[in-house]
């Protein structure tokens, strides 16, 4: 009996070095939309985020100001996608409950959440002092 066309695991490899460099490229912006539509705590993130670039430009803070805060923002970002990768391979190898998945989600989460305070540590050092004067000056 004849078997039905098995489909590629991966999409077809591009034929050039530099197809592959672009396309490279669009798989990376795939899985930051992936992040983004899928993960409440990365839409939170981006609003926050959005917030602090804003206030930045109204408190006028200075460039290397403005670097920490893209820092702290960037930083935020890449610690909660690679808890989405660790949240997916941990269900792919384990999708019924185990302790050691449990343990393994927790430390990723708790990675989130430590780059997280450090964002707001940085945002009352950077954020802080040109509140304070704004409103010394009122
Ligand atoms: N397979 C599992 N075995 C044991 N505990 C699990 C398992 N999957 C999830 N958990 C527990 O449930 C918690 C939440 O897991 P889940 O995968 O839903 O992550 P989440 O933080 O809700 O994901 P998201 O970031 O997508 O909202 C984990 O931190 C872990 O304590």
């Amino acid at each position: 009996m004849s078997q039905p066309p098995v489909p590629p695991a991966f999409p077809p490899p591009p034929r050039s070095e530099w197809a592959k460099f672009i396309a490279g490229f669009g798989y990376a912006f795939n899985g930051l939309w992936y992040a983004l539509r899928t993960q409440r705590n990365a839409r939170v993130h981006a609003i926050i985020a959005t917030l602090a670039i804003i206030l930045g430009i109204v408190l006028h803070i200075s460039a290397l100001e403005f670097a920490m805060v893209f820092v702290a923002i960037t930083g935020v970002f890449i610690a909660e996608m690679f808890n989405t990768v660790f949240e997916l391979c941990i269900d792919i190898a384990t999708p019924e409950y185990h302790p050691l998945a449990k343990i393994a989600k927790d430390v990723a989460a708790g990675a989130v959440l430590l780059s997280a305070l450090l964002s707001i540590i940085i945002g009352i050092f950077i954020f802080g002092p040109h509140l304070l004067a704004l409103f010394q000056k009122m």
